[in-house]
């Protein structure tokens, strides 16, 4: 019998009761709880949720809602259910190293990660290539302040057109303008080659080395008008010594990038994080 694997994330003011009458509703489908992650924030009273279930098959994702739908209103609840046989779209942007890009698309073909590419975009030619050999469009637009508007106009125009459910800035090293990171605020998350809030902007790893640091990083975010200060989702670091050189720092940063901006993905298409403000909940498997 075809399951239903369903995802619902819900946030409210915290008060007694909340969990037994979602899960009342849910059993009541007879939908089997796989995951269940909660976190009650004391310094705000707020209490977030995550229930990941196995619901019968016949029992569709608009039966669950409707029966939710009291459940949300009682506790008036921010509420989200999700269907994840529906493949999530993504479109990668880069510019010229294309390591994180091409460790993405790895993890998707062995199935770690769950999601379409349905484009790649940069503002270099470097990764058609690469583009080719995997049958993804792939979208070639160069970025100057003159014509920065009319190529951000064509990423909006291309995440409508193609339905894209994210945007990964995958080492795409051009600064998206306060208009297009509003716009798409919660759908486009970036890899920075620091361990933030260290070292922001675009030459990290030298300011990294210049500073003498022990240990290196990386950062998986959520994109805002502010360089570098979004919501955070993932981070990893690793030690160094002062036997590194600058480039040796972005080479060892190469897998820790890489690794990191593939789990925030993953984190983000299994609807695990939740944003709080200029933070996260990340309900981590
Ligand atoms: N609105 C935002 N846009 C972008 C963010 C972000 O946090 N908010 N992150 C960057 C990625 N990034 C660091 O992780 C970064 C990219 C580019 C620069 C930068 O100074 N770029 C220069 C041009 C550099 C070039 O042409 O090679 C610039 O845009 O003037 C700093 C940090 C992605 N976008």
């Amino acid at each position: 019998m075809a399951e239903h694997h369903y995802v619902l994330t819900l946030s409210c003011a915290d008060k007694p009761g909340i969990v037994a009458a979602v899960t009342t509703e849910l059993a009541d489908f007879g939908a089997n709880i796989a995951e269940s992650d909660q976190f009650w924030d004391r310094a705000t009273n707020q209490f977030f949720l995550r229930i990941a279930m196995l619901a019968p098959e016949g029992v569709t994702l608009e039966s669950v809602q409707k029966a939710l739908d009291p459940v949300i209103a009682r506790f008036d609840m921010k509420a989200k259910l999700v269907d994840t046989a529906k493949r999530p779209k993504v479109i990668i942007m880069v510019s010229k190293f294309d390591h994180a890009m091409l460790h993405l698309l790895y993890q998707i073909r062995v199935g770690w990660l769950d999601a379409e590419v349905v484009a790649i975009v940069s503002n270099h030619p470097d990764s058609a290539r690469t583009a080719d050999h995997e049958g993804i469009p792939y979208h070639h637009w160069p970025v100057t302040k003159g014509n920065k508007a009319e190529q951000e106009d064509k990423v909006l125009k291309l995440v409508k057109e193609t339905g894209a459910d994210l945007v990964v800035l995958a080492r795409y090293m051009q600064v998206l303008s306060d208009n297009l990171s509003k716009r798409l605020f919660g759908k486009v998350i970036n890899i920075h080659h620091s361990f933030l809030p260290s070292f922001k902007g675009a030459k990290p790893y030298h300011q990294a080395h210049a500073r003498g640091v022990k240990m290196i990083g990386a950062t998986g975010h959520y994109v805002t008008p502010d360089l570098d200060e979004g919501p955070i989702i993932e981070q990893d670091a690793e030690r160094v010594s002062h036997a590194l050189s600058a480039d040796d720092f972005v080479a060892r940063g190469r897998d820790i990038e890489s690794r990191v901006l593939a789990r925030a993905v993953k984190y983000h298409l299994e609807n695990r994080v939740m944003i709080v403000g200029n933070k996260t909940i990340v309900f981590t498997p």
